[in-house]
C-alpha cells in the first residue's frame, strides 16, 4: 500500500478524537465510523477506550456488531485500547451479563482488574518489538489479561505478570491509553501493521 491507508475509529462512545489524532500523526487516514456502510469502507478499526458495557450495547442498537465481527473474521486489522481491549476479548470476565464483545483475540479479558486502590495510574512499559525505549502507559479503570490461548503473543506484562499488550494475527490490543500520551509508536505500529497485510 503506497497511499496512506484508512483507519476507522469505532464513535459510538469514548476517546474516539485522541485515536483519530494519533493515527493522523502516523500517516493513517482516520474517520469516525458509526454505521456498517462506513465501517464497510475503511482499511482497519481501532476501538477506543470509554466504557465497554455502553459500547457494547450501543453496537448492537447501531446493527454493528455483527458486521464488527465479519470484518474480524475477514482479517480485517483492529485495535483496542482499554475498553477496546475487553471488546476484542473472546471472553471476558466482571463484565455484564447482557455484554457481548465483538471477540477475535482468544484471550480472557478482566473489566477494571486493577481494582479500586489502583483505578488510574501510570507506568513505564517495556512494548516488545516498539523500538524507543518503554512508552507511558496511562492505565484508567483498566483490564488485563488473565490468560491467552496459544495463537497470541504477549507484547508487555506489568512486573512480569499482568499482561497489558498483546496481538493476535492482525488483531492488536492493550490495557493502557497510547492516544493520551503524545507518543505515537504504537499507532504507528498499528498502521505498519495495516500496510504489512495490504
Ligand atoms: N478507560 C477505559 O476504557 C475503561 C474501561 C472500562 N472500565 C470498561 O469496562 O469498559
Amino acid at each position: 500500500m503506497t497511499s496512506s491507508p484508512v483507519v476507522g475509529v469505532l464513535a459510538l462512545q469514548g476517546d474516539v478524537r485522541e485515536h483519530a489524532m494519533a493515527l493522523a500523526e502516523a500517516d493513517a487516514v482516520a474517520r469516525p465510523i458509526r454505521r456498517p456502510e462506513e465501517l464497510a469502507e475503511v482499511d482497519a478499526l481501532v476501538i477506543p477506550g470509554g466504557e465497554s458495557t455502553t459500547m457494547s450495547k450501543l453496537a448492537l442498537l447501531f446493527g454493528l456488531m455483527q458486521p464488527l465481527r465479519e470484518r474480524v473474521a475477514a482479517g480485517m486489522p483492529v485495535y483496542g485500547s482499554c475498553a477496546g481491549m475487553i471488546m476484542l476479548a473472546d471472553k471476558i470476565l466482571d463484565g455484564r451479563d447482557d455484554q457481548e464483545t465483538v471477540g477475535g483475540i482468544d484471550m480472557v479479558v478482566r473489566r477494571n482488574a486493577f481494582g479500586r486502590q489502583n483505578e488510574s495510574f501510570e507506568q513505564a512499559i517495556e512494548v516488545r518489538g516498539l523500538d524507543g525505549g518503554p512508552v507511558h502507559g496511562v492505565f484508567i479503570r483498566a483490564p488485563w489479561v488473565e490468560s491467552v490461548g496459544e495463537g497470541v503473543e504477549v507484547l508487555a506484562a506489568l512486573d512480569h505478570e499482568r499482561i497489558v499488550a498483546v496481538r493476535q494475527g492482525s488483531l492488536l490490543a492493550t490495557s493502557f491509553h497510547p492516544e493520551l500520551t503524545g507518543d505515537h509508536r504504537i499507532h504507528r505500529f498499528f498502521v505498519d501493521m495495516v500496510r504489512a497485510r495490504a
